[in-house]
């Protein structure tokens, strides 16, 4: 037998479509995952308890990497049985499971216009192009709530069209924090900040809180060239100690629910530099690092979704004004950032727990691309196919 069919068709074998956005990598899990129940973070719960040495032996090495990143698709989910959604996912990565994620949902929306096997996408049968904008819509059900995606296809329909992006549309993202100036204690203060003893940062919500602070607040001149390691472990550190701040955890509660109450994200950013794709009023870069100090490689959607947001919430940035959002990537082969405009803002979030927020919807738009198909499978005796491992771990 073909060796590539012998691990397709082992019983154990995890399958997934790799594919990326902007170099940031989505591996989509469409089958093998273990079975999950109840509501989506209620899967969500489950996977991280009871499941998660099968996200490490798909995130981490051998088969993964430290900045891999996960979609596991999930056909049974609340928003799927009350018809509001298709499809549901759990986002993941090298610490976790995460609630939101932009370069994921693009690829996704790609990979589910492309996949007819109804074992994987059952109601791959409902979605409908619009001959119009040869487009289709699919809803997809994330952690955060639901994802309204928008595909180019060709004209009949069955394939997604690379060469025109994807759109997506998330759940309601709103300023948490604006300006909040943060006291760094002296076993603190990196030599970057230069006897400074406070930073400034502002906290966003979009499907998840990121902490966005000027690469300038943290002591490096721009993004333009960087020290990736040392800014890294600047971040590391200073993650760790906002998680501890008062103001910082008071901004981090989400209205709706607890679970999606967590800083997911520092996201530095740099103001004044970034490709800047025709049509587009203005173009930022940002540096994303996230879970266990991950790279996004991406512009980082769900980010963008919560920098409209925040920039909406200081008065800059109007309704339907289109923005360009680069990562180092994107501005490398000047190509690939990510675009994002307003359509509605005033919608009220109130929370049963107090916290009421104005927030907006945020139009994203990007592009992926297909990279492989793969066939993970257990051997016995092979000690990484337990949970995988980092390098960190082993280097004690
Ligand atoms: O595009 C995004 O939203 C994501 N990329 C990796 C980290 C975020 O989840």
């Amino acid at each position: 037998m073909d060796l590539a069919q012998k691990f397709d068709n082992a019983r154990e074998a995890l399958k997934c479509i790799d594919m990326h956005t902007t170099g940031e990598p989505t591996r989509i899990v469409y089958s093998g995952f273990p079975q999950l129940h109840g509501t989506l973070l209620e899967q969500r719960d489950q996977a991280k308890t009871k499941y998660d040495n099968v996200r490490k032996r798909i995130m981490l090495e051998p088969r993964g990497h430290f900045d891999m990143y996960g979609a596991i698709i999930i056909t049974d989910t609340e928003l799927i049985k009350s018809g509001e959604a298709h499809i549901g996912t759990l986002f993941t990565h090298n610490g976790g499971f995460s609630t939101m994620c932009g370069h994921a949902t693009i690829a996704l929306g790609r990979f589910l216009v492309d996949t007819h096997d109804l074992g994987v996408f059952p109601k791959r049968d409902e979605l409908k192009v619009d001959p119009k904008t040869q487009t289709i819509d699919v809803n997809i059900h994330a952690p955060c709530g639901l994802i309204r995606v928008t595909v180019p296809t060709t004209v009949d329909g069955r394939e997604s069209d690379p060469s025109r992006p994807v759109t997506f549309v998330s759940t309601p993202a709103y300023a948490a924090a604006i300006s909040l100036t943060i006291p760094i204690p002296a076993e603190k203060r990196w030599v970057e900040l230069a006897g400074r003893d406070s930073i400034t940062l502002d906290i966003s919500y979009g499907g998840a809180f990121y902490a966005l602070i000027d690469a300038r607040e943290l002591g490096f001149d721009g993004l333009s060239k960087i020290d990736l390691s040392r800014i890294g472990d600047v971040v590391k550190d200073l993650k760790a100690y906002l998680m501890t701040h008062p103001d910082v955890v008071e901004a981090l509660q989400h209205p709706e629910d607890q679970r999606l109450s967590f800083l997911y994200s520092i996201m530095v950013v740099d103001q004044g530099i970034g490709s800047r794709p025709p049509g587009v009023s203005g173009a930022e870069t940002g540096l994303c690092f996230f879970a266990e100090n991950s790279v996004d490689r991406s512009p980082t959607g769900s980010c963008v979704t919560a920098r409209m947001a925040l920039a909406h919430a200081k008065g800059l940035r109007p309704c339907n004004q289109s923005w360009a959002y680069n990562s180092l990537v994107s501005n490398h082969f000047d190509t690939g950032a990510f675009t994002a405009s307003i359509l509605e803002e005033g919608i009220l979030l109130q929370g049963g727990n107090g916290v009421d927020r104005q927030a907006v919807l945020v139009r994203v738009e990007g592009k992926a691309y297909y990279t492989g198909a793969l066939s993970f499978i257990v051997e016995k005796d092979d000690v990484t196919s337990e949970s995988g491992f980092t390098m960190a771990e082993c280097s004690g």
